[in-house]
C-alpha cells in the first residue's frame, strides 16, 4: 500500500483515493503495536476525506475499543469490543486443512444471524428453469473449482441412465435428451467458471405453440388440441395446489414445471458434481432399488461401485435378481388394472472422508441436508439415513456401531448409522434412502373436481409412467453428488482440483484421531 502511494504521485490529486490507501494502511497497523504510525496514517486519511471508514476503524482500534482477529486482512473483519461483558467479540477466520485463513467469499463459517444460504457466497450453488414440453431445460452450477475432467458424453451418458427402467411410459421411448454445455467447460476441463448446461427436449417442435414464451394468435392457439385446459387436477399431483397458489384455472402452468423432467437438469450437473468428488477425493457413488411396491430386495445388500454396471443393466436396478424378476410382474400387474407403483431407492457414497458437515448449526447437519435434496425430487416422501426407521424399532445396544481400533484407523463395526453421526460423515460409506410415492397420474383416474364446474368429477388421465423408481436412483446419486461436492468445497475451500486435493492431504495427515 506505502507502494503504492510512492509509486503513483497522482494520488495526491484524488483525496479520497488516497484516503482510502492511507486508511487501510492504518488499519494494517493499528493491531501490529505499531500505534503511533497508525494514528498518524488516520489523521492523514481523515485530512484528505473525513468521511473515510477505515481511519475512523483504524482509530478504533489503535484506541483498542475493538479487536481484531490475526487473520483479519480486511476492515470488515473487525466487530465492536463488548464492553458491558468485558469480552471481545471476534470474527475469526477459519483455518483452511492446509493451513492459513480461509476467504471469507468461500462460505467459510458466518457468525450472527446469517446460515450459510442467506449470503451469494455460499460456496457450491445450483438452480434449474424450464418446463417439461418447452424447448429446454437449463441447469447452472455455481462454484464448480477449476480442473475437473468432464465432458458432455459423460452428462449424456448419466441423462441416459435417467431413462432407464422398466415401468416408465411411453414419452421415454421417442424423446431424446440433446445436451449442450453452454459455460464452463473448455476441451473438457472446468475454467471455474459457472457451469451452465442445456438439456433440449427433442418434443418440442409438437409444443412451439402452446408453450411459445411470446404471445400468440388466439385463433391459433384454439386450433390446438393440446391447449385445451386441464380442469380436473390430479390427486398427488401438483396441479390443484399449484393452481390455488398462482391464480389459474388451467392445470398446464403448473404441470409444465412440476414435472419431473426437470430432473434432466439435476442429473446434469450432478454429473459434474461426481467428477467433482470423485476427482478431488476419490468419492464413489452408486444406487439401487431396494424396494417397489410390495416387493423387497433380500435385505443387506450392500453393493459397492463394482456392482454400478450390473445395476444398471437390470430393468429395474435392482441387486437381487429374484427379486427384480418379482417387481417386473408387480410392474406388469399394475400395468394391466391401470395402476401405479413407488418404492424405496439406496445410495451410497464411498470413499467419504470423515467430517464432512456440522453439528454446529441445523442448515450444516449433513444428515439433514440431505434430506432436503432428497425430499426436493419429485414424489418422495421420506428419507432414511442409514437404518434410521429400524434404529427407532431397536434398543440403543442394538441401534448403534461400536467404534473399534483397526490397522487402517478407528472403525465402526456396523453400518446403521449410515456413516453420519451429528451430522459429521464418520468416514464410513454414506447411505441414504428415498421413498416414492405411486405415480399420480393413473389410468384408473381418481376422484376430484372439475375447477370450471365445481362438480365432482374424475381426474385428468395422460400418458403416465406406471413406476419411475428406478429413474428416480439415478436422480438421487445426482443430489446426493451435488450435496456432497458442496460440503467438501465448504470444508476444503480450494478453487482448482489440485488445491482441493492439497488441502484434503493436509486435513487427513493432521487427523488427531485416525
Ligand atoms: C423420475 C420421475 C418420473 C415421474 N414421472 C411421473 C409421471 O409420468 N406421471 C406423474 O404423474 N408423476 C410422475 N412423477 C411424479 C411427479 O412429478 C410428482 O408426483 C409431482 O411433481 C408432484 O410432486 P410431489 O409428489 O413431490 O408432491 C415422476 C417423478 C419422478 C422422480
Ligand atoms: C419427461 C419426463 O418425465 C415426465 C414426468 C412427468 C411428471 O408428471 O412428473 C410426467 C410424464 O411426462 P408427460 O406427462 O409429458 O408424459 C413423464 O414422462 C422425464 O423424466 O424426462
Amino acid at each position: 500500500m506505502q507502494w503504492l502511494l510512492q509509486r503513483y504521485p497522482e494520488f495526491d490529486t484524488q483525496p479520497a483515493g488516497e484516503a482510502r490507501v492511507t486508511g487501510q494502511i492504518a488499519f494494517a497497523r493499528a493491531p501490529s503495536g505499531d500505534r503511533r504510525g497508525a494514528l498518524r496514517r488516520a489523521r492523514r486519511a481523515l485530512r484528505r476525506n473525513p468521511r473515510e471508514p477505515r481511519a475512523y476503524l483504524a482509530l478504533a482500534v489503535a484506541g483498542r475499543l475493538v479487536r481484531v482477529d490475526a487473520g483479519a486482512a480486511h476492515p470488515a473483519q473487525t466487530r465492536p469490543r463488548d464492553l458491558s461483558r468485558g469480552a471481545d467479540v471476534r470474527v475469526t477466520g477459519r483455518r483452511r486443512a492446509g493451513g492459513g485463513v480461509r476467504r471469507t467469499g468461500r462460505g467459510g463459517h458466518r457468525t450472527g444471524a446469517m446460515t450459510r444460504r442467506d449470503t451469494l457466497t455460499a460456496v457450491l450453488r445450483w438452480l434449474t428453469a424450464g418446463e417439461s414440453h418447452g424447448p429446454a431445460l437449463v441447469a447452472l452450477l455455481e462454484g464448480v473449482p477449476a480442473g475437473i475432467e468432464v465432458s458432455t458424453t459423460e452428462i449424456a451418458d448419466e441423462l441416459a441412465r435417467r431413462r432407464l427402467g422398466y415401468g416408465r411410459g411411453a414419452r421415454m421411448s421417442f424423446e431424446r435428451d440433446e445436451v449442450e454445455v453452454l459455460g464452463g467447460l473448455r476441451h473438457g476441463v472446468t475454467l471455474g467458471s459457472p457451469v451452465a448446461i442445456r438439456v433440449g427436449n427433442s418434443e418440442w417442435p409438437k409444443w412451439r405453440t402452446v408453450m411459445a414464451a411470446d404471445p400468440v394468435d388466439p385463433d391459433e392457439l384454439a386450433r390446438q388440441a393440446r391447449n385445451a385446459p386441464l380442469t380436473r387436477p390430479r390427486p398427488g399431483h401438483a396441479d390443484l395446489a399449484g393452481m390455488q397458489k398462482y391464480g389459474h384455472t388451467d392445470a398446464r402452468p403448473i404441470l409444465e414445471r412440476a414435472s419431473a423432467r426437470e430432473t434432466a437438469a439435476r442429473v446434469a450437473v450432478g454429473t459434474v458434481a461426481k467428477a467433482l468428488i470423485r476427482q478431488a477425493l476419490g468419492i464413489e457413488i452408486v444406487s439401487h432399488v431396494v424396494e417397489l411396491g410390495p416387493v423387497a430386495a433380500k435385505s443387506g445388500l450392500r453393493p459397492s461401485p463394482r456392482d454400478a454396471a450390473r445395476i444398471d443393466a437390470d430393468p429395474l436396478r435392482c441387486l437381487d435378481p429374484e427379486a427384480s424378476a418379482l417387481m417386473v410382474a408387480e410392474v406388469d400387474a399394475a400395468k394391466k388394472a391401470a395402476d401405479t407403483l413407488g418404492g424405496v431407492v439406496e445410495v451410497l457414497a464411498y470413499g467419504v472422508p470423515p467430517g464432512l458437515g456440522s453439528h454446529v448449526q441445523w442448515d450444516r447437519k449433513l444428515d439433514a441436508r440431505l434430506a432436503t435434496a432428497l425430499m426436493s425430487i419429485q414424489a418422495i416422501k421420506g428419507v432414511e439415513i442409514g437404518d434410521g426407521w429400524q434404529q427407532a424399532r431397536s434398543r440403543g445396544s442394538e441401534a448403534h456401531d461400536e467404534i473399534i481400533p483397526s490397522a487402517t484407523g478407528v472403525r465402526r463395526v456396523t453400518d446403521r448409522a449410515g456413516g453420519l453421526e451429528g451430522g459429521i460423515t464418520t468416514g464410513e460409506p454414506l447411505r441414504v434412502r428415498a421413498a416414492m410415492k405411486p405415480i399420480s397420474s393413473l389410468n384408473r383416474a381418481l376422484a376430484t373436481v372439475d375447477v370450471t364446474t365445481g362438480e365432482p368429477a374424475t381426474a385428468i388421465n395422460q400418458r403416465s409412467d406406471v413406476c419411475a423408481v428406478p429413474a428416480a436412483a439415478v436422480v438421487a446419486e445426482a443430489m446426493v453428488a451435488l450435496v456432497l461436492a458442496e460440503a467438501a468445497t465448504e470444508k476444503f475451500g480450494g478453487d482448482s482440483v489440485a488445491e482441493i486435493r492439497r488441502n484434503v492431504a493436509g486435513y487427513l495427515d493432521a487427523l488427531v484421531i485416525r
